[in-house]
């Protein structure tokens, strides 16, 4: 049982046709942060919510809003987004050559800074800015969809991420993205994830509250 992890359902699997209604059950059902996926159809194949959907949410909830760029041009929508609500803005490390300053930017507005990382990307693209970030999040599906399947090789690589981050003394949440159930969520949590974002296990939930429990590992 651990009582750290933290639980950030992904409104990409709520009935957007009711979305502040499904924020609003996901806060009662005990979330703690609102995952927000966004996606530009071009980094990746599919397209979601922009600020200005952001800023509508934002009046139905206090609970903090993790912002997930899946963008190309991360650079141009992180002060959009963060005037529209973010409490936490995550970048991709396949989009960013200018990761440093990206990371900085997202700081010098007092928000905590994530960087995220595709399946096959090397934790090695993260190692110069370590000091600097406040959470890595490991993808452990390929981002676009909700729904699919997890890709057990993330386990190693939150391991070997933990290790490193144990080795620094530093403190960097792990997030893990993509195929999270009560039986992965475990997994990850074992080798040192401390933040997990559910979409289908959640929505799909006949009960959510009993859902993100046993996510977090307290069924
Ligand atoms: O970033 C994402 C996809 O790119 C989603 O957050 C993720 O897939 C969550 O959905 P599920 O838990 O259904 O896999």
């Amino acid at each position: 049982m651990n009582t750290m992890i933290k639980v950030a359902p992904s409104i990409l699997s709520a009935d957007f046709s009711q979305l502040a209604n499904e924020i609003i059950k996901i806060e009662k059902a005990g979330a703690d942060w609102v995952h927000i996926d966004v996606m530009d159809g071009h980094f990746v194949p599919n397209l979601t919510f922009g600020p200005p959907v952001v800023a509508a949410i934002r009046k139905v909830t206090k609970l903090p809003f993790d912002v997930h760029l899946m963008v190309t041009n991360p650079q141009d929508l992180i002060e959009p987004f963060i005037k529209a609500g973010a409490d936490i803005i995550t970048v991709h490390a396949e989009t960013a050559p200018h990761l440093h300053r990206l990371i900085q930017t997202i700081k010098e507005h007092g928000k905590k800074a994530g960087v995220s990382l595709n399946p096959s990307t090397p934790l090695a693209v993260v190692e110069e800015v370590l000091d600097d970030l406040d959470m890595i999040l490991i993808m452990s599906v390929n981002p676009g969809y909700g729904g699919q399947k997890f890709i057990p090789g993330a386990i190693d690589k939150i391991s070997r991420l933990q290790a490193k981050i144990e080795q620094r003394k530093l403190t960097i949440d792990i997030e893990v993205d993509g195929g999270i159930n009560a039986s992965t969520a475990r997994q990850v949590v074992a080798a040192g994830a401390t933040i997990l974002v559910a979409g289908s296990a959640v929505y799909g939930a006949p009960d959510m509250t009993q859902a993100i429990k046993a996510i977090r590992g307290l069924d």
